[in-house]
């Protein structure tokens, strides 16, 4: 078997998922560039170019001002930040949001606050949620009369159990 290491450079061999240091260019149209916090960070933070006010339990879908045109074969997921979740229970209501290659219309967040109490205020130029910018492969769905057989067979949702300890037993 061939390591990582091994073929890692290699024109030949596909690496997936790549290194997130490989990068790719963008178009972007904006008045602020989404920006890396860190070297290694897989999500590039969105601001937000308007204000608004998140009653507890309550959505509203804030623009960002960016656009951008990804290259064929790439996606972008809108995703939330951990902070805003942990802290203020702020979170993205479609997460992961899927922007589209082919769209070049203004990348808006929809953020729903899950606090039961406390309202959360959202001013211009906040980071709301992150771009995560991926390769993605198109499926070439292929009509079977019957799927190949595999370990999990039709086992889902919990069929492994909860705890780690008891594993096959349904918590
Ligand atoms: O969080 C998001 C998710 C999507 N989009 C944009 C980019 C995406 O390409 C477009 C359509 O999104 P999606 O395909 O998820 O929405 P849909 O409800 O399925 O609409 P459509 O019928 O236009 O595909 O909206 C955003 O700005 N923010």
């Amino acid at each position: 078997m061939l390591l990582f290491d091994q073929t890692f450079g290699r024109p030949d061999v596909l690496h997936y998922p790549r290194d997130v240091s490989d990068s790719v260019e963008v178009l972007i149209s904006s008045e602020s560039v989404p920006a890396y916090a860190h070297p290694g960070d897989a999500g590039a933070d969105l601001t937000a170019a308007e204000s608004v006010e998140l009653q507890p339990g309550e959505r509203s879908t804030v623009g960002t001002g960016v656009s951008i045109a990804l290259p064929d074969g790439y996606v972008a997921f809108v995703v939330p930040r951990s902070g805003l979740a942990s802290k203020h229970g702020i979170t993205v209501v479609n997460s992961p949001g899927t922007v589209d290659a082919g769209y070049r219309g203004e990348i808006r967040v929809t953020l729903l606050n899950t606090d039961s109490s406390v309202a959360y205020s959202v001013a211009v130029g906040d980071r709301i949620a992150q771009l995560v910018v991926m390769p993605v492969s198109r499926a070439r769905f292929i009509p079977v009369q019957k799927l190949p057989g595999s370990d999990r067979g039709d086992k889902g949702f919990g069929s492994t159990g909860y705890s780690a300890t008891k594993s096959g037993d349904i918590a």
